[in-house]
Parts: structure tokens; sequence; C-alpha cells
């Protein structure tokens, strides 16, 4: 005879991996009344005296197998009567949700059935949620992904933890969860759905996965095992694109960060780098192409590009800062407008700015829209541009203060400041139109300088 398989001992070893069920946790098990859930029901009961748990069960009726849906939870209520274990129950028409949204039966149940679960755990005070996925379907997932097209973060299939959500059996084979039921003699229901090949997950389990374990007879726990390397790996990528991101500025809707910092890092730590620069602007869906597009910006040779990205993403490089932001945030006024040397250029707001070359005058100009700037000071080509966060001024007499806190001790109005283009080259600010020079690259008399004046379509800002 067979040894007894102890699936508790062995989901326990898996679970304090994760430290997954520390003592005195309140753990809420998902309870669908199938094998996979059942087995975990009893797993969480032998570990609920060692480890001082106390034990909930919910279970979601998504009313979509009629008959059968009421089945299951009639057997999971009995069940837990007869264990002893409190059970909530909540239903919910998935059905009729998913057509008033829009959306897929299987998406819409999923859904439902977390938030369902989520709520329970909030009302209860749970400080787990238990699923019971197992190793086969952690295989499953993955392979899906991998059918599907996946980088290394869809290969490392579902997580163990997320949240409060754990998977204290993804490491166990279903076949165990199979020969520990009949062990025990511990009853469960069948999904007649599971038997429907339309569904991918279904039609993998039932013709592909035989095949593999043909090949390996311990796939999925060959699988398990090297998933867990496979997601130290992956977290050390995000753990260094992190740090990379660490000096990242987030203001107003955009984020900005030093185009040679990106540019300077390994490509899969850059790549993971710019999805987490536009997580930070909620932006979360970004195919490979447009990510490889915003990495050639950064590290460009032109200290001035734009990109124009789907979902509603706009990015542009101006000198060493990379932007990135929905075109809600983009600067209202001023969009980035380079002058290559003196000149008049007309703006496309309507705005005039002429740059001339000149010996500074014994009253060097340091008004609002005009001033004298030191030419030994300037770098061409300069820019014009809304204000950006961190863009420091110091005016003639006064100490260097950040724009932000200059138009608010000016009481310039808010909705006005956007439209106040700042002149900047590589090394900062020049001069900030409607408040003066910036007085480090004033000219002095008889110095060669730039005059510059400024000419708005009509002034702006309206003092308060
Ligand atoms: N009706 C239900 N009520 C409570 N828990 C459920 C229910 N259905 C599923 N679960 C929980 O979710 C786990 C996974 O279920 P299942 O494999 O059917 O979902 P899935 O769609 O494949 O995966 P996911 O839960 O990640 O969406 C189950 O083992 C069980 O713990």
């Amino acid at each position: 005879m067979k040894n007894p398989i102890d699936l508790a001992a062995q989901a326990a070893a898996f679970a304090d991996k994760y430290n997954m069920l520390p003592q005195g946790s309140t753990v809420l098990c998902a309870l669908s009344g199938g094998a996979d859930s059942m087995a975990l029901l009893s797993v969480l009961e032998a570990l609920a005296k060692p480890r001082s748990l106390t034990l909930h069960a919910a279970h979601f009726n998504h009313q979509l197998r009629g008959e059968e849906s009421q089945r299951d939870e009639d057997f999971v209520v009995q069940w837990c009567q007869k264990r002893g274990i409190p059970l909530v129950v909540g239903r919910g028409d998935v059905a009729q949700e998913a057509q008033e949204q829009g959306k897929g039966v299987e998406e819409t149940a999923r859904a439902m059935r977390y938030g369902f679960l989520t709520a329970t755990a909030q009302e209860l005070g749970a400080d787990k949620i238990a699923t019971a996925h197992n190793a086969d379907d952690n295989a499953e997932t993955l392979l899906l992904h991998l059918a599907r097209g996946t980088g290394l973060d869809g290969l490392t299939g579902i997580p163990p933890v997320r949240g409060i959500l754990i998977r204290p059996l993804l490491a166990t084979p279903r076949i165990d969860i199979a020969v520990y039921l009949a062990q025990e003699e511990i009853p469960h229901v069948e999904d007649s759905s599971n038997q429907d090949t339309v569904y991918a997950r279904n039609r993998l389990r039932q013709e592909v996965m035989p095949v593999l374990r043909d090949l390996n007879p311990a796939f999925v726990s060959t699988l398990a095992a090297n998933l867990v390397h496979l997601r130290e790996d992956r977290d050390l990528l995000h753990a260094m694109a992190e740090k990379a991101t660490k000096t990242a500025v987030v203001s107003e809707g955009r984020v900005s960060l030093s185009a040679r910092t990106l540019a300077a890092l390994p490509h899969p730590v850059a790549v993971r780098a710019v999805k987490q620069l536009l997580a930070k602007v909620d932006r979360f869906q970004i195919s490979s192409v447009h990510l490889e597009q915003i990495l050639s910006l950064a590290a460009g040779p032109s200290p001035s590009a734009t990109l124009n990205l789907p979902d509603d993403l706009f990015v542009w490089r101006e000198y060493d800062q990379l932007v990135l932001c929905p075109s809600s945030a983009m600067p209202l006024a001023f969009s980035l407008r380079l002058l290559t040397g003196p000149g008049t250029f007309a703006l496309d707001n309507g705005w005039k700015i002429e740059i001339t070359e000149t010996i500074c005058p014994d009253l060097p100009a340091q008004e609002e829209y005009e001033w004298d700037i030191a030419q030994n000071t300037v770098t061409f080509p300069l820019v014009l541009r809304s204000r950006q966060a961190g863009d420091q001024l110091r005016l003639p007499g006064r100490r260097t203060k950040t724009l932000k806190k200059w138009y608010i001790d000016e009481k310039i109005p808010r909705q006005n400041r956007q439209s106040l283009p700042v002149l900047a080259d590589e090394s900062g600010l020049l001069a900030a139109a409607g408040l003066g020079p910036n007085y480090p690259r004033l000219a002095q008399p008889g110095q060669p300088a730039l005059h510059i004046r400024l000419t708005p379509k009509t002034k702006p800002e309206e003092r308060t």
C-alpha cells in the first residue's frame, strides 16, 4: 500500500515560503465545492489548531448553471454545517451583469466573485483569502499566456500571494489532491462546464497537458519548482527598475526622468522602468513597439522630440528630461519650441519672440517680458516651454525660489501659470515670462548680450 499523502504538511511548507499563514490569522477559504477547494478547506482545518487560525468559508453562487449552481450551494452549506465551519454565501446574476456591462461571462464571474470575497473578508476582519489554485492550474495559465504571447511576467504564472490573496496549494499537483480526497473520504461536486472544451483552458487541460505529462511525468511539479526561480529573476528586474526610477518626479499628472539615466539601463531593466513610470501617470497598457519608441527617444541625439502614442499618451524629451503624461496633463498654452539661434519667431498661439545680439546698455533690460542675457552664459538651442516641476529662478535682488513659489508669491492665478512660457537652455532658465530674467544670467553693461523680447498676443496674466 502507498504512503498516505500529507497534503497539510505539503501546503504548510509551501505557505511558509511566502509567509501565507502566520500564527493567529483569520482565513477566509474560497469554497466552490470542487475538488481543489474542498481539499484546501480540509488542509486549513488541519492547520487551524497548530497555527491558531480562525477559519471561515465563503461561496459565491454565479447562477450560471441553473439547478447545478443550487446543488453546489446546498452541498457546501451542508458540508460546512457538518464540519462546524462558518460559511457566508453570496449570489449574483452573472449572465445579466455581463450583458449589462458588455463583458464576457467568465470575466464578469471572476470580477463578481472576487468582489464578494473581498467584501466578505472585510466584514469578517479576515486577513487572508485562500483560493485553491493548484500546480496544474499554474502550468495551464502559463501555457495559455505562452500561446497568446507574453514576456517574462506572463511566464511566471499565477502569483502565490497577491495582497491578502493566498494560494497554499499552488505547488500541489491536481493528482495529489484527487488522491488526498479519496484517502480522507472528502466528497466534492463536479462542475459540468469543466467538460466543455470550448473554453481554452479546458482544451489545454484535456488535449495538451496529457502530451506534456507523457513527455515528462513530473512536468507539473518540475514547472512549479522552476517558477519559483523565474519569479525571483523577474522580481530582481523589477527591483532594479524601481531603483532606477527613484529619481523620477511626478507633478501635475506628468512624470519625468533623466533620459540619460534611462538610456544607460540594460534593456530588460529599461523596459520595466518605462512601465513603472507609466503606472505613475495611470497608464498601464503599452505595446512593445511603443515602448521601444520611448526608449529610442531617451537614447537619441535630439534634445527635443515628441511622441504622440495611443491610449492618450504623450511623451517628449527636453534636453535630459524625458516627460510622460496623458494629454490632459499636457502643458496648456506652450508646447515645446526650439530656438536654434538669434532671430524672430512667431509662436502658434500668436506670441512672438525676438532674439538679437547686442552689447548690453548701461541699464540691462530686466522687465517682465524683455531681458538682456549675458551671451557667454547661453548655449543654443534655447527652448521656450511651459514651466516644469523643479524650475528655479532668481530675480534681480531677490533669492532663488522655484517658479511655483514665485507664482504663488507674485499672486499669479493658477490657471494662468501654464500659459506663461519660460525660456531655458540646457543649464536651466534664462528668464520667465511675467516675472523677469534669471539674475545670474543677466548681462552686465558693456558685455556681449542677447536682447530678448517676448510679445504676448494679449498679456495672459492678471495679478489679483
Ligand atoms: N463559486 C465560487 N465560490 C467561492 N470560491 C470560488 C468559486 N469558484 C471558484 N472559487 C475559488 O477560486 C479558485 C479558482 O477557481 P477557478 O479555477 O474556477 O477560477 P479561475 O477562473 O480558473 O481562476 P481565478 O479565480 O484566478 O479567476 C477555486 O479554487 C476556489 O478557491
